[in-house]
């Protein structure tokens, strides 16, 4: 599936750090691989010790806010769960800023990415969180990682990226989506699911019918790509993701200027001010 009029080239260029601007330069996205679906007796290990979790503290400041580290046990008796083989979350974000596609994997420490990315005749400064390791899901017990958490709270767009290869990755996006909303209960802050690694049909495991209504259940946009093959269609998501930010960005400001304008009073009953200067001025002469 192509994202609508999402064709077009588009200037890179490095930057150090992405300068303050104007609303609307600057896009803050992250790139969530979901993964890691663990089953009892997966490993049968012993009981893992407690994960460092972060809960989203309450704050409607774009900036990084600041960060609650809490201890979460597992509850006992549950195996660690093992993170599943690597998605294809640095090799979309590489190929979208490079249009070269990384076909070797290396583990990624949670790269920061800063371009500048011609949008609609604008230079926008895109920032984009690469991901490593995400999400523990255990029947009941979901855990969300530190850095996560923290990628969570920061980005204002969101690709959750699962690999049709992989149905433990796909099952994945559900928490992750959920985990997001809670952090950004906005609806309007863009998520979009992406199914990967499309050109391996051979290894499907999650037919394209299954995303669609996870999508659809979860009020998403939705498609597949080959990351590998389609270079494309990787450049229209982040640039379509790119764009429902700076519109969401522009629509805040928008509402902001709104409620600061600060409403005229009532003007004042004169008749009531006039019956009450006149008691004033006969109490006087009284
Ligand atoms: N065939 C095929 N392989 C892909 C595709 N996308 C990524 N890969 C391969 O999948 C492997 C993992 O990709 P990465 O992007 O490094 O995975 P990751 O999710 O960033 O992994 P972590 O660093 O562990 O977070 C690499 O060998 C990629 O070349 C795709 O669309 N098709």
């Amino acid at each position: 599936m192509r994202l609508p009029g999402m064709s077009q080239p588009f200037l890179l260029a490095p930057i150090a750090e992405c300068p303050p601007g104007p609303p609307g330069a600057q896009v803050r996205l992250a790139v969530l691989g979901a993964r890691g679906v663990g089953k009892s007796g997966e490993c049968g290990a012993a009981r893992p010790p407690p994960l460092p979790v972060l809960l989203p503290c309450p704050s409607s400041s774009p900036a990084r806010p600041p960060l609650l580290p809490v201890l979460l046990p597992c509850p006992p008796a549950r195996p660690p769960v093992l993170p599943n083989a690597a998605l294809c979350v640095s090799a979309m974000i590489v190929r979208f800023l490079t249009k070269r596609f990384i076909g070797d994997y290396e583990p990624n420490t949670g790269n920061l990415y800063s371009r500048l990315v011609h949008l609609d005749g604008d230079h926008v400064a895109v920032q984009i969180q690469d991901t490593p390791g995400c999400i523990q899901v255990q029947e009941d017990c979901v855990q969300v990682l530190d850095s996560l958490s923290r990628c969570v709270k920061w980005a204002e767009g969101f690709l959750l990226v699962y690999s049709i290869t992989d149905y433990s990755s796909y099952q994945s996006v559900q928490p992750l989506y959920q985990h997001i909303r809670k952090v950004h209960p906005d609806a309007r802050t863009p998520i979009i699911i992406v199914g990967n690694k499309a050109d391996l049909l051979h290894a499907r495991q999650v037919q394209t019918k299954e995303g669609l209504q996870l999508a659809d259940e979860l009020g998403s946009l939705f498609l597949e790509i080959s990351t590998s093959e389609d270079s494309q269609g990787v450049c229209d998501v982040f640039q379509y993701l790119c764009k429902e930010v700076s519109k969401l960005q522009l629509a805040g400001s928008t509402d902001r200027r709104r409620s600061s304008i600060i409403p005229r009073p009532k003007s004042p009953n004169m008749q009531d001010l006039k019956r009450r200067f006149k008691q004033a001025l006969s109490s006087k002469v009284k």
